[in-house]
């Protein structure tokens, strides 16, 4: 499988480096930034070609890997799926814009094509998908993350945000995609508060659902990843496991 990734920071660096061609059928080939010295180490590295013309990689590919941006999935993603090419997305806030949305799921749906989004930097999607449609009547999120994290100057805890999934991702597009990902997995717009804490040197992320099924708690507290704080290691793990996954005969858990 020819891949090619947008976007060559945090996560696409820890994701190439720990593929290993020689361990699966996964050749990360092509690397997309619009910064193209960062997409040249990082191919350099990795023993991959830097792209200058996104378009003419979309002829040698069989997934897309977009780890940079909501704007460059709003931007690309069409031109990806029109080939009837599968993606990989991280930066899922993109879908909280309910006309996106629909425009890239026709797309998909007319040209064959597949969008996988990976749990990320949080735990507990498999329960919420589970009970989405039986009952659930309560999702929240609290996000409390450090202000180095959060790029604030601040030395007291402070609530930054508290309200909708879909206006959290607008004021904070590089920094709460996961909610996006629980309101997809269970089709409403939760409810999210982010918290700036300087006693904090994780990305924590705190699930709770009630419902008919009764109530979960999830609690994830993730290491930051060294070249981006706002993002948390998990994320980039998860997106290798679910490439590595397409390969699976038996597959565990949703
Ligand atoms: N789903 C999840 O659970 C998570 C999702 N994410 C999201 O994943 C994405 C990648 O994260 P991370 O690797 O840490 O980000 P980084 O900022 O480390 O790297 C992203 C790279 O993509 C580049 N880029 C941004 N927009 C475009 C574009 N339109 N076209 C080409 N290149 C572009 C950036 O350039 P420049 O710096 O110049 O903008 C940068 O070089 C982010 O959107 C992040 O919010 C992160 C963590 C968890
Ligand atoms: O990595 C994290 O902890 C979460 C994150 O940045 C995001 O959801 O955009």
């Amino acid at each position: 499988m020819n891949v090619g990734i947008i976007g060559c920071g945090a996560i696409a660096n820890i994701i190439a480096s720990r593929i290993v061609p020689e361990d699966n059928n996964i050749e990360i080939k092509y690397f997309y930034d619009k910064d193209v010295e960062r997409a040249e180490n990082l191919a350099t590295f990795a023993g991959g070609v830097a792209v200058l013309d996104f378009d003419a990689m979309l002829d040698d590919v069989d997934l897309v890997l977009e780890c940079a941006s909501p704007d460059s999935v709003k931007l690309l993603a069409p031109k990806v799926l029109e080939k009837g090419i599968d993606m990989i997305v991280m930066s899922i806030g993109a879908f909280m814009d309910t006309g996106f949305y629909t425009k890239v799921l026709n797309i998909a749906r007319e040209n064959d094509a597949h969008i996988h989004l990976p749990s990320g930097a949080i735990v507990g999607l498999d329960g919420i998908k589970a009970v989405a449609d039986f009952g659930l009547k309560e999702v929240t999120l609290v996000t409390r993350k450090s202000p180095k994290s959060l790029g604030k100057d601040i030395g007291t805890e402070e609530i930054l945000f508290e309200g909708k999934a879909s206006q959290a991702v607008k004021e904070f597009p590089l920094n709460i995609n996961v909610a996006a990902t629980i309101s997809m997995a269970c089709n409403r717009d939760i409810d999210v508060k982010i918290i700036v804490d300087p006693n904090v040197d994780r990305n924590v992320h705190e699930i709770t659902a009630k419902g008919d099924f009764g109530e979960f708690k999830t609690i994830t507290m993730n290491h930051p990843c060294a070249a981006n704080p706002k993002t948390s290691m998990l994320a980039a793990i998860s997106a290798i496991k679910l490439l590595k996954s397409f390969d699976e005969t038996i597959s565990v858990g949703l």
